[in-house]
């Protein structure tokens, strides 16, 4: 962004994601004034204004007055009546709705604020904070070229952005790349506690854990091989790394991250049935 056409973006819930995605917008240039925050809770409010200079608003309507971009950035359990509370303004001003909630759909979300509505339901993740996220976007019919691109830049100031053509996709984005940074969190916990078992101090656990993390990250982007290729490269035959890749086989690992994805694409689609059409 960063220039005199930025569009006016409100948000609505300023809690983690949205702190994330505004200081992206702020970090490549929007202007803050282009920028309002809905949010009930006082400090939050607070904290986002002076952080970056945004103006905050307690009312959701108040916040979206202006917006031709209006990011949903509260939990899926309030999105409808968040939705059926800004009818009146969509309805009237015809802004894109930019969703991050997980499951929701496009259609629950066009239809709660009125129907019609230009509709991008995305999914980032918490690396969003550091500027290494990575988010699915899918739009409705309704949403212009135009609209498209705002969101891609949007989204796109805070890492990389997929969009996905069918939406019925969007809950296995949501258990692959939005839920993902726990599940490698999981694996360094993991690890550092194996590492503490066979009698390493944990503070030289914990660093070496975390680094080797980041170093697997940045070879997976940086180095252009396939994970498998990269994986055999480490793999001396019948060396320490085989030893530990056959006791992850014998448990089963594959399987059971297939498992657990199943069971966060599932409960997207619960989060989403849960709230009604
Ligand atoms: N955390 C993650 O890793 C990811 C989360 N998401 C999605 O992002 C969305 C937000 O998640 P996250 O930022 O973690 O959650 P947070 O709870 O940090 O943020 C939501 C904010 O919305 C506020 N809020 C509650 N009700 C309303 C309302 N009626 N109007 C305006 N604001 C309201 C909450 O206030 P209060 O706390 O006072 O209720 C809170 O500050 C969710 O839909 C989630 O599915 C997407 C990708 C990744
Ligand atoms: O756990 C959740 O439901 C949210 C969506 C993806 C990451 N966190």
């Amino acid at each position: 962004m960063g220039s005199s056409n930025s569009p006016r973006v409100a948000f609505v819930g300023g809690g983690n994601m949205a702190r994330s995605l505004i200081g992206g917008l702020v970090r490549t240039g929007a202007p803050t004034d282009t920028i309002t925050v809905a949010e009930p809770n006082d400090a939050l409010r607070q904290a986002l204004a002076a952080d970056f200079g945004v103006a905050t608003f307690a009312d959701n309507v108040a916040a979206c007055a202006q917006a031709e971009v209006i990011v949903l950035a509260v939990k899926p359990q309030v999105m409808r009546p968040v939705c059926e509370g800004l009818c009146g303004i969509v309805q009237k001003n015809r802004p894109l709705l930019l969703s991050i909630a997980a499951g929701i759909r496009i259609d629950q979300l066009s239809g709660w604020a009125g129907g019609g509505a230009a509709v991008v339901r995305s999914m980032p993740n918490t690396p969003a904070l550091i500027g290494a996220g990575a988010t699915g976007l899918c739009a409705n019919a309704e949403t212009s070229a135009e609209q498209r691109a705002i969101a891609t830049t949007i989204l796109g100031a805070t890492g990389l952005t997929v969009w996905i053509d069918n939406e019925n996709q969007m809950d296995v984005v949501t258990a692959l790349s939005g839920s993902g940074p726990a599940y490698f969190f999981l694996l360094v916990e993991a690890l550092e506690e194996a590492a503490v078992a066979q009698g390493l101090p944990r503070d030289a656990a914990r660093a070496l854990a975390t680094q080797t993390a980041l170093g697997a990250g940045r070879m997976l982007r940086e180095d252009g091989e396939t994970p498998s290729r990269l994986r055999e490269r480490v793999t001396s035959p019948g060396g320490t790394t085989q030893a530990a890749l056959d006791a992850f086989a014998r448990g089963g690992l594959r399987e059971l991250v297939a498992t657990a994805v199943d069971a966060a694409t599932l409960r997207g689609r619960e989060l989403s049935a849960a709230s009604g059409a």
